[in-house]
């Protein structure tokens, strides 16, 4: 595996007011287990426009409005030195990965006139149609309810919007762009991702496009800290009590004295980061027993077609008929070594039995699949953080959309094979922080990489 000490990622954030000298810091550390935010089982997102659920199935609350720094809050009739430095709007990171292509499409709230005025009509129709629409196309979504407010980034102010749809629908996008303008505003549009690679000579021979590229794994780091930052009091949380469905609660977690932790990044394969310090990390592990594994084989197990389908027949499901456990090998528990009789002593081992097979259901197969990929990914994170002598594990990556099932394995396990000493902890973005830190890139870049916008629509 690589292990090579990346230093690049930086923190982002700088004007947003960030509460926290070392001493609220330890206060907020004490009353970290204690904020505890309502807690049920998630029930499973269809996708349907304005219907999204949140992370755990609840409805969705109001987006965020973060705190920003007095003086920061511009008037739409302000102007700002920073202004000169942005590049060209629209504002966008994207993230192509290898099943979804995340996009974050930052809005200035803090437009000066002569912005307002010098604005073609092409960008205002692009922000019309993105914020009117929570659906494009047949496949893209908007995430609402991530939705953040007045967040500072590139020293501008305005609202982030989440966006996803199938990488594997990347031609009906870039139709999608081209007719809304997209082709005629920007020479350059920043990406991460292997997409950013497979994908570059489409966008330049279909839009005229060049893709200014950033790693996908930088990209990440600093996306986490940035959403981290800005979002302080609502984007990390853990689970109370996993295994109990009427106990189990959903935790904030006190992330601000993060270092070191561990990242790893469930996407389509699953890589895992060693993060010493702000710009300083590795990427320690990584499997191909991913996302990607747990959809691909319920689709050819169970014959469904989307994750949320997939996720909805696990929910509903019993891994006891395919998994063979320890009680089923012992008659009981094997006490010498502390493995209890309902521990999973081997996945899918009643699956040589005709007879078993006969007797299961596409719920069976699911969830017995979501219990395959979900545990032995905790068992690699788990050997890794081990190694590694790090506590804390950060679970990231749309694996864990709509998925609670999966998270509170992921809590459990890691709490109960490290005998409390590893802790997993899961952030609100998700699959979100690559598209992240590759728009504050952008914003970073000036007019460096972009041309100036020269059509109106
Ligand atoms: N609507 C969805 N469609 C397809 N997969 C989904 C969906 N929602 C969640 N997933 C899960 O998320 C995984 C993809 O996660 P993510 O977007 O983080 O990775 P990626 O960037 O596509 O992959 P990689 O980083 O490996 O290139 C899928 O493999 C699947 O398990
Ligand atoms: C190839 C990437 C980095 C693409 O995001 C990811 O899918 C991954 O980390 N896969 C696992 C590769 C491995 O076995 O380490």
């Amino acid at each position: 595996m690589p292990g090579e000490r990346k230093k690049g990622a930086r923190r982002a954030s700088d004007a947003v007011a960030r509460e926290g000298d070392t001493s609220q810091a330890s206060e907020r550390s004490k009353n970290d287990a204690e904020r505890s935010v309502n807690r049920g089982e998630g029930e499973v997102g269809d996708g349907s426009e304005g219907t999204l659920p949140t992370t755990n199935g609840h409805t969705e609350p109001p987006p965020k409005t973060i705190k920003v720094a007095a003086g920061e809050m511009n008037g739409a009739t302000s102007h700002h030195p920073a202004q000169d430095a942005t590049p060209p709007m629209p504002w966008f990171g994207m993230d192509i990965g290898g099943t979804l292509t995340k996009l974050v499409y930052f809005e200035p709230t803090d437009l000066s006139e002569a912005e307002e005025e010098s604005e073609v009509e092409t960008i205002k129709n692009i922000r019309r149609y993105l914020k009117s629409n929570k659906a494009y196309g047949e496949t893209g979504h908007r995430d609402a309810h991530l939705q953040m407010e007045s967040v500072s980034v590139g020293n501008r102010i305005g609202t982030l919007h989440f966006i996803r749809f199938p990488t594997s629908e990347m031609r009906q996008f870039l139709e999608l762009c081209k007719s809304k303008g997209m082709a005629s505003l920007a020479s350059t549009i920043c990406a991460t991702g292997g997409g950013a690679y497979k994908f570059e000579e489409g966008f330049q021979r279909e839009m005229n496009l060049t893709l200014h590229k950033f790693d996908e794994l930088d990209s990440l780091i600093s996306g986490i800290e940035y959403i981290e930052d800005n979002n302080m009091d609502s984007e990390c949380y853990y689970f109370l009590n996993p295994r109990s469905p009427n106990l189990c609660q959903k935790v904030t977690y006190d992330f601000s004295n993060p270092y070191p932790f561990l990242v790893v990044n469930i996407g389509s394969g699953v890589s895992i980061l060693a993060v010493d310090g702000p710009d300083d990390y590795r990427r320690v592990s990584g499997t191909s027993l991913g996302g990607g594994t747990f959809l691909g084989l319920c689709c050819l197990l169970t014959g469904c077609n989307t994750f949320e389908e997939a996720i909805e027949l696990a929910a509903n499901g019993n891994n006891e008929n395919i998994d063979k456990l320890v009680r089923d090998i012992y008659g009981g528990d094997y006490e010498r070594f502390g493995l209890s009789g309902d521990i999973v002593a081997s996945s899918f081992g009643h699956m040589n039995s005709a007879e078993k097979r006969a007797n299961v259901s596409r719920e069976d197969l699911a969830c017995a699949t979501l219990i395959t990929i979900t545990n032995n990914i905790g068992s690699i994170a788990r050997m890794v953080a081990a190694n590694e002598k790090i506590e804390k594990v950060l679970f990231v990556g749309n694996f864990l959309r709509v998925n609670p099932i999966s998270m509170k394995l992921l809590s459990h396990a890691m709490e109960f094979w490290s005998e409390g000493k590893l802790k997993a902890i899961f952030l609100e973005h998700e699959g979100y922080f690559g598209a992240v830190g590759c728009l504050l890139e952008l914003m970073k870049t000036g007019d460096q990489t972009t041309s100036s916008t020269t059509t109106s629509g």
